[in-house]
């Protein structure tokens, strides 16, 4: 038995610079002789059609596409084959188009990005009388479920075939072939997915081909040839039966169907076809009996083991290996004249070939945070021979005291900045969250510190960084002070703080430019140069900030008011909740990590993409992997464990519209006035749309008929500080973070579902509403959950109405800070709105006008609200 590849149309994709190092070296050195040479040997070897990208930065892309198009189209043997124009740059794959002479084919156009361009490039393919490849991938992201393939697949088709007359037979699907065995779960599917959504695009969607890249269904086994070849027949044998017709396979990768040993098969179609829970596991055992032509190869390459010691530690330090580096730091140890110098000497040197790395690009930061881990084991076995030997301090690079600042309790950012100092030989003395100014200067000082490092999250921080900065200035200190933390910004460090400082106030976006940063801020000779550059930088964005016109003209607050977004009330029927008052949720965590947006927490770790694509990401893929497997081991202990707990309390109560406010009433008496939440308006000219304010989406009260608000506060924090601290007392920084990142992702999905319960079942507007995990994301549903906080509602101090609704803090015990940050940090509250129309937007900028009116209403002074509003208000 074997595939039919009788009508199968192989696709060459050796002259791809972004899928061959050598093709692309080539191109670089402008030898393009030799890359034609690629590409008929790729025809010769029976490709045909060939694959041409040329999306590098370094490249003038269109012209080398152009070039190499031109060279093609006078090589016979070559151009007897269709050409493939692959980029991701429309204007790439143009001027392509312009001189390809005969059929070629685009790849690829998606409805990505809506329909409109989708449509404009599809005509244009049509007017050069090209084919196209479709990717199976929309407004909300690449499809992952059959599901989802064939729905965009048939959208696609159906804009096509019917709003601009594109030939059918001229489309090509490439519903996304993504790996599997990669040990989550959810990608279990990925193959079978694909495979089936094949098979309905074909059936339903008459003339059209299906391709995809083999090579990514195998990705979990690189390295392992023999299993990746098993993999590739398996998955095309039943793909092409599907009605996959297209597709770039590398012949040289493919085993034959009938050839591969039956237990392997076995284990491989189990796989490909999600045939057993155990699948990948079983795989995984079998896979090293054929790695290397059948040989039982070794489970664990442990040939570093044979290295000196000190080539062993910095093995470990490197790939992030704990197993063995006691033995090897106490072998160091014995070697070595003074226990000191283990970590003077092999421990840092490998320390810096971390640093060196992760500055070339070369490491991620999840690896760096790994290898500090190895580093801390190290050192902590060392510690006591030290401190017996009483010979006093290790030489540092610096001393840096760092701190969330008062009111902030959000830390994710600053350990991982922290970890990655302690990887460059910066002593870092850590003071956590919520330190006030008299206590971060107060160590500073006692500690004879090099500099300070100030982080927080929320926007009250920024006020309380400036406090900081004007007592570093009341107390005559000249140290350097670093600010960092997601609101803080170079244009506010310029603006607001280092103008209240002598000394250098340094802008730190990220933990990768925080060495960088301390290392000249610490080196005698660098520094004063340094401080120059930075005042002189700083004193452009002054400069520039105080010239910046707005880019839209503020309009006076009435005339905001007029502009409001109208409903018809008297039309308006508000849905009637099914459940009103106040109750208290608690969820498992097993229920929970269905609900978890990943993206985020891959950006957390610096790895930038949309998942599920970042596990396959060509640069990051592998890293992204590993580091979601260690997510995802985390969230099984911690569901088995239960050490971490999920607690929300939501509440829906009868509401109208006053102005700007909302007056919340008692479910039961219907006239008692529980509450006012109280709002901004957008105060911009708006010649199109209405200034929003999110009091719009209420019935006013003086239409005489209720309608209904709902809020909400959760937490999966409940046991994260002590699981973080019990992994920092043992010195796993990694797992400290993630443990955090881990909460952080379980709160956020928990808020997710829980609106979904409240659209569901409590207020239970939309009974019947159906949507996967992706489309939740996407927030593809009826209703909004502003959170205080955000741009629709940027005044922190508006979530005590929240708690005091939901009696938050007795029942749950989450807490407010003085700057209304929410404690435990894994932490989501906000406001549900269920009008249709009701959406998300910013208030940005507001006037004087306005400012007294909301101070009128809070009852608080013009200076009280000036000092909530300070991001909202024009400097
Ligand atoms: C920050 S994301 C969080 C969800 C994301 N899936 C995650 O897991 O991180 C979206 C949420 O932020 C809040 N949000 C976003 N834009 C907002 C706005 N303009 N005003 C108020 N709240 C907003 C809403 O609570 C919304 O549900």
């Amino acid at each position: 038995m074997s595939a039919d590849f009788s009508s199968f149309i192989n696709v060459g994709e050796r002259t791809n610079v972004t899928g061959s190092a050598m093709f692309k070296r080539l191109i670089l050195e402008d030898d393009f002789e030799t890359a034609l040479d690629v590409a008929r040997q790729q025809v010769e070897n029976g490709a045909q059609i060939i694959d041409i990208n040329m999306d590098e930065a370094m490249l003038d892309s269109e012209a080398a596409m152009v070039r190499f198009l031109n060279l093609i189209a006078s090589e016979p043997d070559i151009s007897r084959v269709p050409i493939m124009i692959d980029s991701s740059k429309w204007s790439i794959i143009e001027a392509g188009l312009k001189c390809v002479q005969g059929k070629a084919i685009v790849n690829s156009i998606s409805l990505k990005e809506g329909e409109a361009p989708f449509l404009e490039q599809a005509k244009k393919i049509k007017r050069y009388g090209a084919a196209t490849v479709v990717m199976a991938f929309d407004e909300v992201g690449q499809a992952d479920t059959q599901q989802r393939k064939f729905e965009i697949c048939k959208r696609s088709y159906e804009l096509l075939v019917n709003k601009i007359g594109f030939p059918p037979e001229d489309i090509i699907f490439d519903p996304n072939i993504f790996a599997v065995a990669t040990g989550i779960e959810e990608h279990n599917n990925y193959a079978v997915d694909f495979i089936e959504a094949t098979r309905q695009i074909r059936q339903h969607l008459p003339h059209c081909h299906v391709s995809g890249g083999l090579s990514n269904i195998s990705f979990s086994f690189r390295g392992n040839n023999p299993v990746r070849e098993a993999m590739h027949s398996v998955f095309l044998y039943y793909a092409i039966r599907a009605g996959m017709d297209m597709g770039i396979v590398n012949a040289g990768q493919l085993e034959v169907y009938d050839e591969i040993p039956m237990e392997l098969r076995e284990a491989v179609e189990d796989v490909i076809l999600n045939r057993n829970p155990d699948a990948t596991d079983k795989l995984l055992e079998l896979a090293p009996k054929y790695q290397g032509g059948g040989k039982v190869a070794a489970k664990e390459d442990l040939s570093w083991r044979e290295q000196s010691v000190n080539k062993r530690l910095e093995h470990a330090l490197v790939k992030g290996i704990t197993d063995y580096i006691i033995d090897d730091t106490e072998e160091a140890r014995l070697n070595a004249e003074r226990p000191l110098q283990v970590i003077e000497g092999p421990l840092m040197d490998g320390m810096n070939v971390v640093g060196d790395l992760f500055g070339e690009g070369k490491m991620f930061l999840p690896q760096v945070v790994k290898s500090a881990r190895v580093m801390k084991k190290a050192v902590a076995h060392l510690q006591p021979f030290i401190e017996a030997e009483k010979d006093g301090v290790k030489s540092s690079n610096g001393k840096i005291i760092m701190a969330t600042v008062k009111g902030d309790v959000h830390d994710i950012g600053k350990n991982i900045v922290g970890v990655v100092l302690q990887c460059n030989n910066f002593e870092v003395i850590d003071l956590g969250v919520m330190v006030p100014a008299a206590k971060i200067l107060q160590v500073a000082k006692d500690e004879g510190a090099d500099m300070i490092g100030l982080s927080g999250l929320i926007t009250p921080s920024l006020d309380e960084m400036v406090q900081v900065a004007k007592e570093m200035q009341r107390l005559k200190m000249d140290l350097p002070l670093l600010i960092g933390g997601a609101t803080t910004s170079k244009a506010h460090t310029a603006v607001k703080i280092e103008q209240n400082y002598d000394h250098p106030v340094v802008y730190v976006p990220n933990a990768s430019r925080a060495v960088g940063v301390c290392q000249k801020l610490i080196s005698k000779e660098a520094r004063a140069e340094y401080a120059k550059q930075i005042s002189a930088e700083y004193e452009k964005v002054r400069i520039q900030h105080a010239k910046k016109t707005p880019r839209t003209k503020a309009i006076h607050f009435v005339d905001a008011k007029t502009n409001k977004f109208h409903c018809d009330w008297a039309n308006f029927e508000p849905a009637v909740p099914k459940f009103l008052g106040v109750k208290t949720i608690e969820v498992a965590l097993s229920t929970l990590r269905d609900y978890i947006d990943w993206t985020p927490f891959f950006l957390t770790w610096s790895l930038a993409g949309k998942y599920p694509r970042i596990l396959n990401d060509e640069v990051v893929g592998e890293e992204a992997q590993s580091l979601f497997k260690d997510a995802n081991d985390m969230l099984d202990e911690l569901c088995k464990t239960k050490q971490l707990k999920a607690l929300g309390r939501v509440g829906i109560f009868p509401a109208n519209a006053v102005g700007e406010d909302i007056k919340i009433f008692d479910p039961i008496q219907a006239n008692k006035v529980l509450g006012v939440s109280h709002h901004l308006r957008q105060q911009t000219h708006k010649p199109k749309g209405p200034n929003y304010c999110l009091s719009d989406f209420i019935m006013p009260e003086s239409e005489g008929r209720q309608d209904y608000v709902g809020a909400f506060a959760v937490t999966a924090g409940i046991g994260e500080d002590e699981i973080a601290k019990a992994y920092e007392a043992d010195g796993d920084d990694y797992n400290s973070i993630m443990s955090k990142a881990v909460a952080d992702r379980l709160a956020e999905a928990f808020a997710e579902y829980l609106h979904l319960i409240v659209r569901k079942e409590l207020w239970a507007y939309a009974p019947d509403e159906k949507l996967d995990n992706v489309s939740l994301i996407a927030e593809k549903y009826q209703g909004i959950r502003p959170a205080p906080g955000y741009a629709a509602c940027p005044e922190h101090t508006e979530k005590q109405l929240i708690w005091d609704l939901l009696d938050v803090e007795d029942t749950i015990g989450m807490e407010l800070t003085s700057s209304y940050a929410m404690w435990p940090g894994a932490a989501v509250s906000g406001w549900y709105f269920a009008h249709p129309e009701s959406r998300y937007f910013a208030v940005a900028k507001i006037q004087q006008d306005q400012l007294k009116d909301y101070a009128q209403r809070k009852s608080w002074t013009i200076e009280e609200a000036e000092k909530w509003l300070l991001p909202n208000l024009n400097d």
